[in-house]
């Protein structure tokens, strides 16, 4: 199993090419099965969720090729409405097949992606809402069984609570039904927006995109069409950390400053200057030590628990005492023991962690749990005397395009161990 060897080294600077992001590409993919033709997808990111992505559409029975950040996705031949527990227990967006399938093709049997790390992740949104508009859905042998006679209907649905994967779900679905959907309390992310901007290329009647009620009058069919995935937000927001951190100066390109504005304005507290062009963020930390910022994660425009971790370490080397609340997943500051590991000083209780920022942390041997907690051990390694090496790494690889080269790039010593 591979592992990342990190020494500490000075501050990073330089410039780094942000690739397009996971949690847009995924669902993306996914919203191929609804196209009449082919749907070619650039500025994929080389990741193994992708990889995986693509593995659970050939067995659908799509064509699908993956080249230099290109996926070509002709969905004609589908004829297999299964997605495995092999895969699907690999990869949680995984779950964002069952809309499209049932919307295309009245079947679906989903396997029930069960929890991991970060909490229990149910799925009883996604679910509810396909029952809203017609579909019939029994969970056995821990697979979600969907089906509907014909099409699936428009419904008014009401989230119970933001939920980004159902918001996805639903909205594929919709698109393919018969007459208008309404989505109320609906996820904002640039990722959900990245979606319908794809759905509405292929001919899809969306409004109020980017709000939270999304209204949708389905249509008959999709066609195929070319869509460039947006930049990674939370890519971007890590290397960011990571210059802040080493108290470093760098530019991200090709990156995406307006889904960023909570994360960039948490970095202006901690001292950093920022500047922004139309696809390009610059952070200067002048040399200095990052000062203590208190964090609270909520659903967008507010502040993402995918950055959590992140902050969590630029907090354990600040200057001052921070508070980090967490309040999507209730299982995810399974860093905070791993960086105390490393000397941090850190309290955790329940969803709050408090931590008193030291000067440096020390290097040890870490285990990554989940995508970004391991992301938070590379950056702790940074600024760590002597070596930290970070175990399954398999984790990164998810979520990560070659993170050991676009750290080297900017002078990071973080090394891949075969
Ligand atoms: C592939 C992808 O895009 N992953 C992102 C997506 O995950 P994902 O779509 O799984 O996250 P959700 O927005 O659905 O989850 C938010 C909260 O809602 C709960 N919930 C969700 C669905 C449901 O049916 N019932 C329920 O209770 C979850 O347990 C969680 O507590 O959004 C998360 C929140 O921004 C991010 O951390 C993930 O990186
Ligand atoms: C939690 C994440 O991803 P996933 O939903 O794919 O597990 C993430 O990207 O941080």
């Amino acid at each position: 199993m591979d592992k990342l060897s990190i020494q500490s080294g000075g501050a990073l600077a330089g410039s780094v090419v942000i690739s397009g992001a996971k949690n847009a590409a995924l669902p993306i993919l996914m919203a191929g099965v609804l196209a009449d033709g082919e749907f070619v997808l650039t500025n994929v990111p080389n990741l193994k969720d992708v990889d995986t992505s693509c593995k659970l559409l050939r067995c659908l029975g799509a064509e699908v090729s993956h080249e230099a950040g290109t996926v070509r996705i002709d969905p004609s031949n589908i004829n297999h409405f299964v997605a495995p527990y092999e895969l699907v227990k690999t990869m949680r967006a995984s779950i964002l097949i069952l809309g499209p399938l049932l919307a295309r093709y009245g079947t679906a049997d989903v396997s029930l992606p069960g929890g991991c790390a970060i909490g229990a992740r149910p799925v009883n949104l996604h679910l509810h809402g396909l029952e809203q508009m017609g579909a019939k859905i029994e969970v056995k042998e821990g697979y979600i069984k969907a089906r509907v006679d014909g099409r699936l209907k428009g419904a008014h649905i009401f989230m119970d609570m933001v939920s980004v994967g159902a918001t996805e779900n639903l909205l594929m679905a919709a698109a393919l039904a018969d007459g208008e959907t309404v989505i109320e309390n609906a996820a904002r992310e640039p990722e959900v927006i990245d979606l319908a901007n794809c759905l509405v290329a292929m001919g899809a009647k969306i409004s109020g995109i980017g709000s939270a009620t999304l209204r949708i009058t389905g249509v008959e069919r999709l066609n195929g069409c070319e869509y460039r995935v947006m930049p990674d937000r939370i890519e971007t927001g890590t290397f960011l950390v990571a210059a802040a951190v080493t108290r470093g100066s760098i530019r991200c390109e090709s990156a995406d400053p307006s889904s960023l504005e909570a994360v960039l304005a948490k970095l202006e507290d901690a001292g950093a200057e920022i500047r922004t062009g139309k696809d390009w963020i610059e952070l200067d930390m002048k040399g200095k030590r990052p000062k203590a910022v208190n964090i609270k994660t909520a659903p967008y425009p507010a502040f993402p628990t995918d950055m959590q971790a992140q902050f969590c370490v630029l907090n354990c080397l600040a200057e001052g005492s921070g508070t980090i609340i967490e309040t999507i997943f209730e299982n995810r500051f399974m860093h905070v023991p791993e960086l105390m590991r490393m000397g941090a000083d850190m309290e955790l209780e329940g969803h709050t962690c408090i931590v008193h920022g030291v000067e440096r942390l020390s290097g040890a041997q870490v285990m990554a749990t989940d995508l970004r907690a391991s992301a938070s051990l590379v950056i702790a390694g940074l600024m760590a005397d002597g070596n930290t090496v970070v175990d399954r790494i398999y984790h990164l690889d998810r979520g990560y395009e070659h993170i050991e080269t676009k750290f080297e790039g900017l002078g990071g010593k973080v090394v891949r161990i075969k």
